[in-house]
Formats: structure tokens, sequence, C-alpha cells
């Protein structure tokens, strides 16, 4: 059967996942790394560059690398959630069709992408990693999304799925998924089970019944700006304020050395979740000279401790919307990146006295994992068996009419996402307006008039966003074209250019095509160094 991946677009870290040979793999990128940065970069030769190749020039290019879209993607430019993003971004958001769009720069081309065309990239990036694997076409995939998205935002991921030239067979909540990758849904009875999920950018904390195969999110709450990236940003401050004070120069005005700065402490936290303390080293930080610090866990912990704390307020919470005590809950699963730090591991054990979370897949890989699972079940693959997973609904959604009725709209445990309309009339000649109550549960859009679906790019849109995402595979031919084409003519205008020279063109040249065909030939083991020698 035609294999279907399992894709995981997180805010900041993607991850694709494949059912093979009677397990899922969780498929590397080109540089080995399990999980690929959602990012998405214009450099000023107009080359495109997606995932670890973008993050890593993020502080030398701020205003064409793009990140984060997840938050904007299906929300319209009104929403106060849009409005009080926008203004922290390095890349300009502006407002378009009453949507956010980006809008960067290419080879000196001003240029806007819709949020879903962004995703369509990263997503793009992933469908290639499998590819390089699975060393054929990917057509199909499922791809998760917060249990919180609305409809908008799930009808765009899937647009986005489309643009990257997917048929999307499925869009799953991410909690789902990593309840699946635990094998919860085959464990007999009904099970409550709690999904802290602490990645990059954003925490997420749902509340999940599972009954044969039948998915409830019983409740959501969390922090859409706590994660990874704030503990990073802690302990960076403390690094920038020890530096100046023991050499007196700030360098919080360098880029390029925040960047370097930023990319070693993300490293040694990574580190001080398996050892207590690491060394932190960085050449030539700033006027040739070098940067060393010994960072324990004790004192990462000490920075973080408040944030560290916080995440205990939306496990209350969702405990208390759905009318649980913590003993009530029948399994406790860690997603997400930032779940690895010891600490946030033992104050979620502390908070459920003691009580051990599921272990045995990796945080940063389980909802691809369940995604997979479940795109294996919807390819008719063997050795899955045959459960289908649906979300629904938790609640019966309704307004109330007059005399306090309610009129029942969508039952519960319909499911999701589901739209249904009934013709409401006033209860009296010109009234000029209706109260309209809704019942406590996930958004609920009352819609007045027949609008042009929720903002949704049309058709047309989305068939002339492929074409331009088809021009880019063009453009990188280009590029490299180019590149060898002047390569080869500066070699030939100087006949008697040193070693030195020589080297550095050829370096140079490495680096402007090298990105660009371990994109094509990823996967195959050892081709890196062989496309090397090609050139
Ligand atoms: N061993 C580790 N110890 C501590 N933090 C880690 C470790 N490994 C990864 N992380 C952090 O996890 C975060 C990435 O998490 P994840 O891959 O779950 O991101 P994500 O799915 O994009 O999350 P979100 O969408 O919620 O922002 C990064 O901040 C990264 O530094």
């Amino acid at each position: 059967p035609d294999p279907v991946i399992g894709i995981d677009l997180g805010t900041t870290y993607s991850c694709v996942g494949i059912f093979k040979d009677g397990h899922v793999e969780i498929i590397p990128n080109e540089q080995g790394n399990r999980i690929t940065p959602s990012y998405v970069a214009f450099n000023a030769d107009g080359e495109r560059l997606i995932g670890d190749s973008a993050k890593n020039q993020l502080t030398s290019n701020p205003k064409n690398t793009v990140f984060d879209v997840k938050r904007f993607i299906g929300r319209e430019w009104d929403d106060p959630m849009v409005q009080k993003d926008v203004q922290y971004y390095p890349f300009n958001i502006v407002k378009k069709n009453n949507k956010p769009y980006v809008q960067v720069q290419i080879g000196g081309e001003e240029r806007m992408f819709a949020p879903e065309e962004i995703s369509a990239m990263v997503l793009g990036k992933m469908k290639e990693i499998a590819e390089g694997y699975l060393k054929h076409n990917v057509t199909k995939a499922v791809i998760t999304v917060p249990a919180y998205f609305n409809d908008a935002q799930r009808q765009a991921t899937k647009d986005a799925g489309t643009i990257a030239g997917l048929d999307v067979q499925r869009i799953i909540n991410e909690p789902t998924a990593a309840a699946i990758a635990y094998g919860l849904n085959k464990k007999g009875g009904e099970k409550s089970v709690l999904v802290f999920d602490l990645g990059g950018g954003t925490f997420d904390v749902s509340l999940l019944t599972i009954d044969q195969g039948v998915f409830e999110v019983v409740a959501t709450s969390g922090d859409n700006h706590l994660g990874g990236e704030d503990f990073d940003q802690r302990v960076m401050d403390f690094l920038v304020k020890k530096h100046k004070k023991n050499t007196g120069v700030d360098i919080r005005k360098d880029n390029r050395a925040m960047q370097k700065v930023r990319r070693e402490v993300e490293k040694a936290k990574r580190t001080l979740s398996y050892r207590h303390e690491t060394r932190i080293e960085i050449e030539s930080l700033i006027n040739g000279q070098d940067f060393s610090h010994t960072l324990t866990r004790a004192k990462f912990e000490e920075l973080n401790m408040d944030l560290f704390r916080s995440t205990l307020n939306p496990v209350k919470k969702v405990l208390k919307d759905g009318d649980m005590k913590a003993s009530d809950v029948d399994e406790i699963i860690l997603v997400g990146g930032s779940t690895r730090i010891p600490k946030i591991q033992q104050l979620v054990k502390d908070f459920f006295d003691g009580k051990e979370p599921s272990r045995g897949v990796n945080p940063d890989e389980s909802v691809a994992y369940g995604a997979a699972v479940q795109g294996a079940v919807l390819s008719g693959a063997d050795q899955v068996g045959d459960v289908l997973v649906v979300d629904v609904n938790p609640l019966t959604l309704g307004i109330e009419t007059v005399g306090g009725v309610m009129t029942k709209l969508i039952p519960r445990n319909s499911p999701i996402p589901n739209r249904k309309s009934q013709i409401f009339s006033t209860a009296v000649d010109n009234q000029p307006s209706v109260t309209i109550q809704k019942t406590r549960g996930p958004e609920v859009r009352i819609k007045f008039t027949i609008q042009n679906d929720n903002n949704r790019i049309s058709p047309e849109e989305i068939e002339k966003m492929i074409k331009d995402a088809e021009t880019f595979a063009e453009e990188d031919k280009r590029v490299i074209q180019e590149a060898v084409e002047s390569t080869i003519s500066w070699i030939e205008s100087h006949p008697s250019a040193e070693l030195d020279e020589l080297k550095e063109k050829k370096s140079e040249l490495e680096n402007i095509v090298q990105p660009i065909t371990s994109k094509l030939y990823q996967g195959n083991s050892g081709s890196k160094s062989e496309d090397r020698e090609d050139l």
C-alpha cells in the first residue's frame, strides 16, 4: 500500500515518522537530526533554506528568517493573539486579506507569504526527509495540530499540506497522537490521560479520556508563550551579564556573538538533562576573545525555577475543568523536548503523588510516532491492527433559546472538526439584538451570514501557491548552475591562483551547492562527500 507518513508540525521543531516493517521509524534529516527546526530563511542570494540551515543563520539574517508561523496559521489579522504577537518578531508580518502574511526580501525583491505557504515549505522539507529515507515519492500524510485548534486553523494546516504536494489523510490532535504512541487506545476500559506537552515555545496540557479508540478531549490549558526557548533566554541573560561584569564588554548588540551564545546555551541545556555540569566554550566570541563558563544543573534550575513551577497551574486547571482529582488520572504522558529536563519530570511526578509518567517513547518524537501509527492504519498496512482513532468533541454544543431551552446543535461525541447550521429567528419583530449563550467547551463559531469559509485561501490561490512552490525547485537548479559557472569562469580568469585561493573558491561553491544537493540526496549515507568530489 501507499505509505502514509506522520508529521508533527511543531511551532519550533517538526518531526516525521513512518510505520515500516512492523514498527515506527522516526526519520533523521540530512544533518542526522531527528527533529528539524520549523524555520524558513531567504538569504541574500535569493536562496531558500529550510530547517537547521535556516535556524543557524537566524541572528545574522533576522529579517528574512521566518519561524513560529504556527502561531498565525488559520487566524485572522484582528485576532487578539495575532495582534499581541506580531510586534515581537524580527521579520515583518503584514495584513493582507485580513490575514497575517510574512513579508521578506528575496534577492532584493519583496515577497509576501501566507502562513500556509511557510508551513508548506516546512512540510515539504519533512516530505523530502521521508523520501530520502524511503527512496521513493511520498504523497500521503497524517498531520497533527494542538487540541485547541479550531476549524479554520485545522483547515489552514490541511491547505499547507496540499500546497506541499501532500494528500492529507487526516488531521489529528497532538495529545491524541502521543497517547496512540503509547498504545493507550489499545488498553482495555475507559482511561483518563493527562498529556503534559512542553516544547520549544508553547506549553499545552490536555486531559483526555480514551475508550475503545474514541478520544475525548475533556479539557485543555497551557501557556502559549512558555517553552525551552524561555529557558535558553534566562541562561543567555545570565551569561551576557556575567561576561559584561568580567570584561566590560556588552555583546548584546553583536548579532553574531549572540547567535553563537544562543546555540551553545541550547546545547548546554540539553547536556544538563543527563549531566550535572557542562562547560560552555565559545571561540572568538567578540573582539577575538574566547569565552568559557561552567554551567551546573543547579544553576540552570535556579535561573528557571519560577518558570518550571508555573507549569503546574495549567495542570491544576484542566483537572478542575474536568472535575477530577490528581489521583483520578490513569496515565501521564510527557511530550515535548523540554520534558527531558529532570526538574520538570520531578515536579510533575511529585504533583501526581509519585506516579510515574509513561516511558519508552522519546518526548519530542511521540506525536510524530502516533501520527505515523495512524497513517499506517489509514493506509491499510498489516501489523498495526485496525484501531482507527477518532477525536470527538466532549460536550453537547447548542444554544439557549427563549425560555431557557437548550437547542442541541452538535451532540456530544461527534467527530471533530464538525459543522452544523440551523436557522433561528428572533423572538419578536424588530428585535435589535440576540444574546447567545454557549455551554463550556471547545470554541464555538457562530455565523450570522454566509461568508467566505472562515477566510480560507481559495482553491485558485492554493493552485497558485503550489506552482510557486514548484518554481523554488527550479530556482535551486538555477542557483547551482550559476554558482558552478561563476566558479569555472573565475578559475579560467585566474590561471595563476594560489592553492589557498582555490580552496576558498571551492568552499564558497560548496556552501552554496551543498545545502541544495543534500536536500535532494539525503538519506543516501555518505553521499555528501561524493557530491563534493563530483563538483
Ligand atoms: N535533552 C533536552 N533537555 C532539555 N531541553 C531539550 C532537550 N532536548 C530538546 N530540548 C528542548 O525542547 C525544545 C523543542 O521541543 P519540541 O521538539 O517538542 O518542539 P515543538 O514541538 O516545536 O514544541 P512547541 O510546538 O510546543 O513549541 C527546544 O527548546 C529544545 O531546546
